[in-house]
């Protein structure tokens, strides 16, 4: 899908995210706490955690409409209120978009127009892009929610932004407006374009990223590939013996992983990627090292996101000492 060049702030443009030591309290609650990551032109990233880890205060803080209690987040190295054009550079969507009931969707597009700067005829252009050339002259009373979802979709390509922030844009989709968004959104980052999608689950969002920012308690957990992330999903050896710093050394010589820390495990035990219990059962017989424990368990990738936003590295207090 190639979207009409209609910006000419685009090319050239940094188009990359940066959030730095970013902190908001709300009160006693710590909604966002010392989180820092970065999102990259060309990729369609998550933004994950469940709810009220600090997803949609992050975005809110990158658009300007909440201050950071400390630390920057930046778009292309400035802070929204400092970008020059912005609603030509960030397109974003927040929540559910609220449309006047009476409005059809055309209309809607092109009250929006001129203060994003565009054309009239975009208002018909994003409208096509996002599949309600049909619906264009429907008032959004009538809406599904999967269709105000595509109609707040247009509403952010309106001024054919290089960079895409989107709240949970799956939400009321059916299966069939899940797998167009995907092709969309995937397409989108093909262009060039910075596109950060937030949700609260992975698996919604599993076919459609290239890579994974996930928070809990406002802190970062993770932030990787998706691929590398599903390299740490694989099956978890995990292995115990009583002679803890034997089976440090036998690891740390082995070269193999520890899986990410989500679980508690027992005293002296280890949990380990990439490498099977056979070949970790041999090496520890090879070592004389007394082994209580060897075995194999497989969390997969929706088990591992919940482990990482459920674990001991999520488990930071959030309320600020009075
Ligand atoms: N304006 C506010 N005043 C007080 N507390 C707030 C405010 N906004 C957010 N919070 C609190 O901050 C925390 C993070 O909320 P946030 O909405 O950012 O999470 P989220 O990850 O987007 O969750 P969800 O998936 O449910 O939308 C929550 O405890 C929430 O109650």
């Amino acid at each position: 899908m190639a979207l009409p060049s209609t910006n000419p702030a685009a090319p050239g443009t940094d188009r990359t995210i940066r959030v730095d030591h970013l902190s908001k309290s709300f009160g006693q609650v710590r909604a966002v706490d010392d989180l820092s990551f970065e999102v990259h032109p060309g990729r369609v990233t998550g933004f994950l955690g469940p709810n009220g880890a600090g997803k949609t205060t992050t975005l809110r803080m990158l658009l300007g409409l909440v201050r950071p209690t400390s630390g920057t987040a930046t778009i292309g190295g400035l802070p929204y209120g400092r970008i020059r054009r912005p609603l030509r550079t960030v397109g974003a969507a927040l929540e559910a978009a609220s449309f006047h009931p009476g409005r059809t969707a055309l209309d809607h597009l092109r009250t929006y127009a001129p203060q994003v700067g565009v054309p009239d005829p975009r208002a018909q252009e994003v409208l096509d892009l996002v599949g309600l050339t049909d619906a264009a002259r429907r008032r959004v009373g009538g809406f599904s929610l999967g269709m105000r979802q595509r109609l707040a979709l247009a509403t952010t390509l309106l001024g054919d932004p290089p960079v895409l922030l989107l709240d949970e844009p799956a939400n009321g989709l059916d299966p069939e407006g899940i797998r167009w968004l995907r092709g969309f959104l995937r397409a989108l980052a093909a262009e060039g374009r910075t596109v950060l999608v937030s949700s609260h689950v992975l698996s919604e969002v599993e076919q459609t990223v290239d890579d994974v920012v996930i928070i809990a308690r406002g802190r970062l957990v993770h932030a990787s590939s998706l691929a590398d992330l599903a390299r740490l999903a694989r099956p978890h050896v995990t292995v115990a013996s009583p002679d803890a710093a034997g089976l440090a050394a036998l690891v740390e010589r082995a070269g193999w992983s520890r899986a990410p820390g989500g679980r508690t495990l027992a005293p002296g035990a280890v949990e380990l990627v990439d490498v099977d219990a056979a070949t970790v059962g041999a090496a520890a017989f090879g070592a004389r090292l007394e082994l209580h424990e060897l075995s194999t368990r497989d969390p997969g990738l929706e088990g591992l996101f919940l482990e990482l936003v459920d674990g001991p590295a999520a488990d930071a207090t959030r309320t600020v000492a009075a």
